[in-house]
């Protein structure tokens, strides 16, 4: 049975239906969203050209667990979520018959959504008005809570489109609940509201060094664009990544963070590299993985008999810490695999990596030896991150199950 409710803009009333009309002023623009909600599983109605907003929450039934995964653009969130979703099994896929220049990805148990979803500006906007698409002011953060919240409750939404070939914003996708949605771009933590709806947060630091290889090495490749063009859109960003994007990261229960290695002095191809795994202690549901011994200060050379290692070699860490003032255990990986099928050796020596069985981790390395970063820590690291993931939500879910029980046994 459906519940609902109305919300006007000055008052908020018990009914079966929810009539909401939010007013928004970016940079002078005044907006008005529109966007009607159906709910789980059923068939969707949805018309845009009015002011309201109609939400209908499923209530009662199983809820979506919503995980955020933050970066800036071309730090690897896409490569992340292709291990994310292979962890969970099935391909992930745009909407079937929809717009092709769609930026969600669908799969049996999980749904990715773009937060350039919701940017309220297109190319042309931010051009005219002189703002970067990392801008609060040229994103609808009203509009990404309300229909994020939604979701969560088991409730479908009409969600905009940004086509990154255009510029333009298209006419929105309808996105059903799935077991797991991921929230994933630039701002899933900037706003209060947004961020508590997250069950899981991760942040993905590239550091400076490494990001402007990456985007060398993309753009230049696969773009065409010139070193100059890259260091100038890198320049530009800056100031706002400084302001809107980094900050984030406090607030993310698990941190990727990529920097230049230390085993080559003065570094500065940014092919070999070191990451570092930060996790938050206390995040419910989640146990930060450990080396040999929980709690201990490690430093590992695992290369010899069991582990081949070309110059310059490997070397792990672990070991307490603090992150924003928050206690944290940090596993770091610096250096290159030259074997992917001996990093079971690896994996051996770490724990509470939530796999179902042995040598979990090293298949779904070799699985995916394809992608950016399967020779280092940032797959490595990516890859457990997805164990974990799939851990927590089989825990959530456990948590629900069990809850009527308790609530009947009380
Ligand atoms: N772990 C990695 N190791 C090396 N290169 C990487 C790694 N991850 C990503 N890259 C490089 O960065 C590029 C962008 O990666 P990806 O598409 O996953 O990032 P993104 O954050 O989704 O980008 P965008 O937001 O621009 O779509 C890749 O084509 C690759 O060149
Ligand atoms: O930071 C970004 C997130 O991916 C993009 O730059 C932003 O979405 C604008 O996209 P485009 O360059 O296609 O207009």
């Amino acid at each position: 049975m459906a519940v609902c409710t109305i919300h006007t803009s000055t008052q908020s009333l018990n009914s079966r239906c929810s009539l909401y009309t939010p007013t928004k002023t970016h940079l002078g623009f005044n907006q008005r969203q529109v966007v009607f909600y159906s709910k789980r599983g059923s068939s969707s109605s949805s018309k845009r050209g009015s002011s309201s907003v109609i939400t209908c929450s499923a209530g009662g039934d199983s809820q979506t667990i919503v995980i955020g995964l933050a970066a800036d653009s071309g730090c690897g969130k896409s490569t992340f979520m292709r291990r994310l979703t292979s962890v969970f099994g099935g391909a992930a896929e745009p909407p079937k018959g929809g717009n092709p220049d769609s930026n969600t990805l669908i799969s049996d148990t999980t749904t990715v959504i773009c937060l350039d979803d919701y940017h309220s500006l297109d190319r042309t906007g931010r051009k005219v008005n002189g703002v970067t698409a990392l801008d609060p002011r040229a994103n609808n953060f009203d509009l990404m809570y309300e229909q994020v919240k939604a979701i969560k409750d088991g409730v479908a939404v009409d969600k905009p489109i940004y086509n990154h070939v255009t510029g333009l914003l298209d006419p929105p996708e309808l996105i059903k609940p799935p077991k797991i949605l991921v929230i994933e771009g630039l701002h899933p933590m900037y706003d209060e509201r947004v961020r508590d709806l997250l069950d899981f947060s991760i942040y993905l630091d590239i550091s400076n060094e490494v990001k402007f290889a990456w985007k060398i090495q993309r753009d230049m490749a696969e773009r065409g664009h010139s070193l100059e063009s890259i260091k100038a859109s890198i320049e530009a960003r800056k100031p706002d990544f400084d302001a809107y994007i980094d900050p984030q990261k406090q607030y993310a229960d698990t941190v990727i963070e990529v920097l230049p290695t230390q085993l080559i002095p003065d570094d500065n191809e940014g092919k070999v590299l070191r990451v570092k795994l930060i996790m938050k202690e206390g995040v419910k549901h989640f146990s930060p993985v450990y080396l040999f011994d929980e709690g201990s200060t490690i430093s590992w050379i695992p290369c010899g008999r069991k582990l081949t290692c070309s110059y310059p070699g490997i070397k792990f860490a672990y070991g307490p810490d603090t992150y924003f003032d928050h206690e944290v255990s940090v596993l770091e990986m610096d250096g290159q695999f030259d074997r992917l099928d001996e990093l079971i050796y690896v994996e051996s020596h770490l724990s509470n990596i939530s796999t179902k069985f042995y040598g979990e981790v090293t298949q779904q390395m070799l699985k995916h030896a394809d992608f950016p970063g399967s020779n280092n820590g940032t797959g490595l690291f990516q890859t457990i991150v997805g164990l974990k993931i799939r851990d927590l939500f089989e825990q959530l879910i456990a948590t629900k199950q069990a809850a009527p029980v308790e609530a009947t046994k009380a």
